[in-house]
């Protein structure tokens, strides 16, 4: 065994692919040679798949790192990192419909601290081309990543993002392509920490559904299907919920008197792509919702042959529904994905979840950056019954 070689199992807790996202981009940015045991053990199918190879590679070359033990179906491998390199222009295809977003998710870490030489070529973005799903289950749609977890981002952590979508990618031919654009920290900066313990009144909810290679009544459906459950919602909890500005009957009733209770616009598009601008056929919808203070949860569901795109959209907007109600200033998947953020942050961050317990990802992924940061979490519910995640965080930064 190479000496020093922190050992991760990967078969922890929720015991699937993102303890290997966590840990290599943890591992790059720390200079942490790691191996990681018994991948994706929590899953059906264990070891990678093509998507996971794919993330490892990209990090790996990000990092200069050696990376052994990475190919299909593999439950093991080496990382061994290097130095991070300077921003620049990386391309990966996972080849299969894999998430593109979870890519996102392994490299982003590395981007934000890949340090140029000097102040003045801070304006220079690393670019990452992406191809493969982009919107597909198990994975956020690249429209969640857009909509919902990248404006949690700028806003609370800091550094510019920008996430272009240039075709789409259904399973299971895959064969999207997507563009994201991060402008690193400067020597020394750091992230922000977090502190979001409040959530105001609800403003607006926005959606997309979209298909591609199936009728545009596809959409349409699954667009109406989230507008009536959304609107039925609005009504036994007192919203005037006004679709595409447009107050619906029963919102009219109930606002008669010329009076406007807790108004909240609704705006659902639907987009059908271009003949021929995807490889495959596929549909989803992506809802978020918007706070007074910036907070942003969303909900999201893929299309299926078979299943009526109405339900699709229900099934969305009872994500969506699910989030809010339990109250938190996070739903269930940005909660896990801030986790690592938190732990490089500088300070004491502290972000409400909802009353629901943490969710085994999030739990996953503080194990994770509690093994291979300094970092300290700490998990309380509070007396109104929601759950907290207080982090003091390391203040990662790097230097010139
Ligand atoms: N519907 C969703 N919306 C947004 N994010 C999601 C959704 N479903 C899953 N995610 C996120 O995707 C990530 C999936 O991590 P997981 O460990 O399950 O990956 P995986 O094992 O690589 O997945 P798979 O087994 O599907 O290959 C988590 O960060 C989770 O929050």
């Amino acid at each position: 065994m190479s000496p020093h070689l922190q050992i991760i199992n990967g078969s922890i807790l929720e015991g699937g692919g993102q303890i290997l996202r966590n840990s290599v981009s943890l591992a790059a940015l720390l200079q942490k040679p790691i191996r990681i045991e018994n991948i994706r053990a929590g899953r059906s199918q264990p070891g990678l798949k093509s998507q996971h190879r794919t993330g490892l590679d990209l990090v790996a070359r990000i990092a200069s790192a050696q990376l052994t033990g990475a190919t299909n179906g593999s439950t093991s491998v080496e990382f061994k990192p290097g130095r991070i390199e300077l921003p620049g222009s990386w391309k990966a295809d996972t080849v299969t419909a894999g998430a593109t977003t979870l890519l996102i998710q392994i490299a982003l870490p590395l981007l934000l601290f890949q340090t140029p030489k000097s102040a003045s070529s801070s304006s220079r973005p690393s670019v990452l081309s992406l191809l493969g799903g982009t919107n597909a289950e198990q994975a956020p749609q690249v429209d969640y990543t857009q909509h919902v977890f990248l404006p949690f981002f700028r806003k609370h952590f800091l550094p510019p993002i920008k996430l272009e979508i240039k075709k789409r990618g259904y399973y299971p031919k895959g064969g999207g392509e997507i563009n994201l654009c991060v402008w690193p920290l400067l020597p020394g900066q750091k992230l922000r920490a977090v502190n979001l313990v409040e959530r105001n009144r609800l403003v607006t909810i926005h959606g997309l559904a979209h298909c591609a290679g199936l009728p545009r009544v596809v959409g349409e459906g699954m667009s109406q299907g989230a507008v009536k459950r959304i609107q039925e919602w609005g009504n036994k909890n007192g919203l005037s919920i006004a679709d595409n500005g447009v107050a619906p009957a029963a919102v009219a009733a109930a606002t008669a008197g010329g009076e406007t209770k807790n108004p909240v616009l609704m705006d659902i598009n639907v987009k059908r792509e271009t003949n021929g601008s995807t490889k495959g056929a596929g549909s989803g919808i992506v809802l978020w919702a918007e706070f007074e203070n910036g907070v942003v949860m969303g909900g999201s569901a893929v299309g299926k042959k078979g299943l009526d795109p109405s339900q699709v959209g229900k099934s969305a907007a009872e994500e969506l529904i699910k989030g809010i109600e339990a109250g938190g200033c996070v739903d269930e998947w940005t909660q896990d994905q801030i986790i690592i953020f938190m732990a490089l942050a500088e300070g004491k961050s502290q972000v409400r979840c909802g009353t629901k317990d943490l969710t085994l990802h999030t739990r996953t992924a503080i194990w994770v950056a509690e093994q291979l940061t300094e970092a300290k979490f700490e998990v309380k519910q509070e007396d109104s019954g929601h759950w907290t995640i207080h982090c003091e965080g390391t203040g990662f930064s790097m230097s010139g």
